[in-house]
């Protein structure tokens, strides 16, 4: 079995790591040759998560993509979505045949406001059930520390999910699959966007009473909006939807909380996108969903309070104001 990762951040290290679990050959293509040459020599991913072992017999680096598509079985993308379509613009579609792709990316390609799958599917013309889509509350960070975690793997195909379901399980991840492809993720998207907004009430000043009945309201915000893009039966208050805005939203690790946290104690996006040094995928996923709505025209006060704020220079006091009145 091959599996090749393409992309070099925290969570193509976490997943990496834990694929290592398991008896599988593991190709991985980086953009960044410094990187490469370093985890050749040094066993460790120089800027994300560089306290993981990386087994030299297991893991090969590659920093051609075409070579690192050769001979494999799946192909997960862990690109954050804005950069996805430049990085494997070069790939020729018949690479992709045959394999089943997975995407660990939780974001909208803003070229075309689409889902990461759905974009691929269209792309590359492979059928969405031999396309999945990793979901639930999992930060890279305790990935690398071995804590215990849970990741839903959806597709519409239910074999290509419980294949990489199990694929995927291992000592400390335990996996669950789905067939709501759509669903899980535009929840995450969303959750993102909601975990930027927790932030950035936080650097105002707000507590944790506030956080409480703004995620509260949130919850609803993205079921009113998953269920009016794509309908379908779902338990929302599972943990591949709603643990995955409680991690995001509550936890230290994460990176789009960190970055509405420095919005709201006064940084320009600049350079809160300069201090954090990683992606804050809710920030370009923020103007897609503004985007989005306008012909779904579902009611969403959170993401219009982002929107404001990175988006129309809004003040954030006023703001602020607009968005307590409107929560529950
Ligand atoms: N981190 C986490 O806990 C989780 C992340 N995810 C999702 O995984 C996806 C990837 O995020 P993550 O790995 O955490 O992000 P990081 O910020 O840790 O890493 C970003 C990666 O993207 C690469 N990159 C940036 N710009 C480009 C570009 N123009 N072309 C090619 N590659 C580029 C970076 O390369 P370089 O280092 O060379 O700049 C780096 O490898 C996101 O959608 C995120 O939401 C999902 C679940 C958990
Ligand atoms: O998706 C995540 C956890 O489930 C990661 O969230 P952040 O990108 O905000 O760190």
């Amino acid at each position: 079995m091959n599996v090749t990762i393409i992309g070099g951040g925290s969570w193509a290290t976490a997943l990496i790591k834990i694929l290592s679990e398991k008896n599988i050959k593991i190709k991985w293509w980086l953009r960044d040759l410094e990187a490469i040459n370093h985890i050749k020599k040094h066993h460790h991913n120089p800027q994300y998560l560089s306290s993981v072992e990386l087994h030299p017999s297991k893991i090969k680096p590659y920093h051609n993509l075409k070579e690192a598509l050769k001979n494999t079985d799946w192909v997960i993308l862990a690109i954050p979505a804005a950069f996805i379509e430049s990085a494997i613009s070069e790939v020729n579609p018949e690479l992709f045949v045959g394999k089943k792709i997975v995407s660990g990316v939780k974001g909208i390609v803003p070229s075309c406001n689409m889902l990461v799958t759905d974009w691929f599917s269209k792309k590359y013309n492979v059928a969405k059930d031999q396309i999945a889509a990793i979901a639930g509350p999992c930060h890279a960070e305790e990935i690398a520390l071995e804590k215990q975690s849970y990741l839903t793997i959806a597709s519409e195909g239910i074999l290509t999910a419980k294949e990489f379901a199990a694929l995927l399980s291992c000592r400390f991840v335990k996996t669950a699959y789905i067939n709501d492809i759509d669903g899980v993720e535009y929840a995450a998207v969303m959750k993102n966007i909601v975990a930027m907004a927790c932030g950035i009430t936080h650097g105002l000043g707000a507590g944790d009473n506030f956080q409480a009945v703004m995620v509260s309201n949130a919850m609803l915000e993205i079921e009113r909006f998953v269920n009016k893009i794509s309908p379908s039966e779902r338990e929302i208050n599972s943990s591949a939807y709603l643990g995955d805005l409680l991690v995001t939203a509550y936890s230290q690790f994460s990176r789009n909380r960190t970055f509405g946290n420095m919005i709201g104690r006064g940084y320009s996006v600049k350079t809160a996108q300069m201090e954090l040094n990683m992606i804050a995928e809710g920030y370009y996923a923020t103007k897609s969903i503004h985007e989005i709505n306008k012909n779904l025209e579902v009611k969403m006060p959170i993401l219009e309070f982002v929107y404001g704020v990175l988006y129309k220079n809004q003040s954030l006091l006023k703001a602020f104001e607009v968005l307590k009145e409107q929560l529950v």
